[in-house]
């Protein structure tokens, strides 16, 4: 077991936002999260990244390898952020910086966390781009996110994310903002990295037809509890759970596998 998350309890506000989560990720498997707006999934993802909003509650625990993260003093927590624990967001315009070219964003993060010089972390850099399947990666190196699809863009804000080669990568609601029809590549690019490099992927989403196409495992939260989980086909094809019939009844038929 790579992350397990228990009994985590987060109040914002005098708000009980997470009311006892209990979640683990492993090595090469991708942990679907899925629930309606408001139930907690964000903020599941926010808490392993010590990123909750100023002022939250937190009690419970959060253990990556064995190490509770939720002690970490804020320097050791930053180490793990970015490096050990990575993140993906809806949109890649809040993770990528306009003004800094494709190669400087993916670089500044290599010399930062792992102390890479300048050749090393070009060479890394491009590398990504391959692995996440940006055409002429050497060129896309030097160019700026607006010359780029919104699609290629989420691509490489992952390539950003893996830069510095986490255990654990957190997308939230990764392919919400694409465009249907390129949703389904960036899917399967998670997929296949999440095997290739043995990440332990948590996926957050509100639609569980996305779910069906890649999780191995599938969560479903209510008001800030996870309320079923288990193997993707169980849970998606028997469902124990009332509010989980009536999430897969709101899907068209063929969406679910
Ligand atoms: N900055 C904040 N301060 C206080 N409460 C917040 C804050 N952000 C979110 N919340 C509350 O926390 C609860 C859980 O929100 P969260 O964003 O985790 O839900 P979600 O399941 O990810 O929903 P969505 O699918 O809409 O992103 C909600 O009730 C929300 O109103």
């Amino acid at each position: 077991m790579t992350l397990a998350i228990t009994d985590l309890k987060v109040t914002i506000g005098g708000k009980d936002v997470l009311r006892g989560v209990d979640l683990t990720l492993a090595r090469g498997r991708v942990h679907g999260l899925a629930g309606e707006s408001g139930s907690g999934k964000t903020m599941t993802g926010l808490a392993v990244l010590g990123l909750l909003p100023h002022g939250s509650r937190v009690t419970g625990g959060i253990t990556l390898e064995g190490r509770e993260l939720l002690t970490l003093p804020p320097k050791e927590l930053n180490k793990v952020r970015g490096g050990e624990v990575a993140m993906v967001f809806q949109d890649p315009a809040t993770s990528l910086h306009p003004m800094l070219t494709v190669g400087r964003q993916l670089t500044e993060h290599m010399r930062h966390h792992l102390g890479l010089g300048r050749a090393e972390s070009r060479d890394r850099a491009i590398e990504l781009l391959r692995k996440v399947r940006i055409p002429g990666a050497a060129e896309a190196y030097r160019r700026y996110p607006h010359q780029f699809s919104g699609g290629m863009r989420q691509r490489i804000a992952i390539a950003v994310a893996l830069a510095c080669s986490p255990r654990v990568l957190i997308a939230d609601e990764p392919t919400t903002a694409l465009d249907v029809t390129v949703q389904a590549g960036v899917l399967r690019l998670l997929r296949g990295l999440c095997d290739e490099l043995g990440l332990a992927v948590l996926l957050v989403t509100h639609d569980l037809g996305v779910m069906s196409a890649v999780a191995d495992e599938v969560s479903v939260m209510k008001d800030g509890l996870v309320v079923e989980s288990g193997p993707r086909a169980r849970v998606l094809r028997e469902p124990e759970h009332p509010y989980t019939r009536t999430l897969l009844a709101s899907l068209p038929d063929a969406e679910v596998s």
